[in-house]
């Protein structure tokens, strides 16, 4: 079974529900796991998933799924960031991401990107 991680700033969560209704036939038929930082959890429980909820970013959420790539437990990390926000974890942040690219873990932070990954997977 495979694990994606979904993560999303706070501007940039209703388009991280709306992708995942989109996704939900792939999701579902490929047996997805899904882990989400605190807040994109409830927001995505809320929509009628399954999600393994972490803390909330500012909390360490970020870092706790960074920990989870670096063990090899995450296949795919979603991360829709708000680029004209500021965060108070931003060093959490670019952890997250040097670590997908430390070991590989395909990385989507936008939409568009995400499409495409998910369509890999099918
Ligand atoms: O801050 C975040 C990612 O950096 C997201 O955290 P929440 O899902 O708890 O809002």
């Amino acid at each position: 079974m495979k694990t994606i991680a979904i993560i999303a700033h706070d501007g940039k969560k209703p388009e991280m529900v709306q992708f995942l209704n989109e996704s939900k036939e792939v999701l579902d038929s490929k047996q997805i796991n899904l882990i989400a930082t605190g807040t994109t959890g409830s927001k995505t429980e809320a929509a009628g998933y399954k999600v393994d909820k972490l803390l909330s970013g500012p909390l360490g959420g970020d870092a706790q799924i960074a920990a989870r790539i670096a063990e090899g437990l995450v296949d795919m990390v979603i991360f829709f960031r708000d680029p004209l926000d500021k965060h108070p974890h931003e060093p959490d942040i670019f952890m997250l991401m040097r670590l997908c690219d430390v070991h590989d873990v395909p990385l989507a932070t936008n939409p568009a990107t995400a499409r495409l990954l998910i369509k890999g997977l099918e």
